[in-house]
């Protein structure tokens, strides 16, 4: 018998994962899920009067769009989105340097909130949630930045950080909640529902 009680629970499913994130691929892996992936592109845009919160649902629902039709009896589509919110605004993925520097500098010395959502879609269910941690950065120094800049990829990061990099190491004095939902996925809340399959 498998021994990993969510592997074991799903053991008669294909779990498919649409994402293009690595990280989610690799947060999946650690929680011993069986799974492929496949990606289908969506234009990432939403409504402007939601909240950052349903922004974070809208736009993992959007990510599971193109699939809903084509899932087997045995599907279950996972999609999920990460967002951060500094003082009310979406920071997104920084464009270029210029930008990526002047989102570090904006989160230097302050807290944040990283939202991740998770959409869940089989033929017959649907579970959506989300978690929300708060991350506080220290005071980060120019030289401190360009460095993270220098040798990091933070272009396909929400708000041009990774937290499980050198810039998250030095940089984050203080997290309230999970690690994982800055990462890109609330892994708690995933195992939670996914046991409901
Ligand atoms: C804040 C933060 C974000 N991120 C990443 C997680 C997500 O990959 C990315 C946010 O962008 P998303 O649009 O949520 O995801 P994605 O475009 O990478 O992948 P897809 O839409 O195909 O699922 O930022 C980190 O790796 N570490 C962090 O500390």
């Amino acid at each position: 018998m498998e021994v990993n009680p969510l592997k074991n629970r799903l053991k008669d499913k294909n779990i498919i994962l649409a994402s293009g994130s690595p990280r989610r691929k690799q947060i999946l892996e650690e929680l011993g899920l069986s799974f492929s992936v496949e990606i289908r592109k969506v234009i990432e845009t939403y409504p402007s009067h939601l909240t950052p919160p349903e922004v974070a649902i809208y736009l993992a629902n959007l990510k599971a769009e193109p699939f809903k039709k084509d899932l087997g009896e045995n599907d279950i589509l996972i999609t999920g989105d990460t967002i951060v919110c500094l003082e009310n605004k979406i920071l997104g993925k920084p464009k270029d340097r210029e930008e990526a520097f002047e989102m570090l500098s904006r989160l230097s010395g302050k807290e944040h909130q990283v939202i991740s959502s998770v959409c869940l879609k089989s033929k017959d269910k649907l579970f959506e949630f989300k978690d929300i941690t708060l991350v506080h950065f220290n005071k980060l120094s120019k030289f401190e930045i360009d460095y993270y800049l220098d040798y990091y990829q933070p272009y396909d990061k929400a708000g041009a950080y990774g937290i499980q990099e050198w810039i998250g190491q030095i940089g984050i004095k203080k997290i309230e909640g999970s690690f994982y939902t800055v990462m890109g996925m609330p892994t708690h809340l995933l195992y939670e529902n996914l046991m409901k399959f």
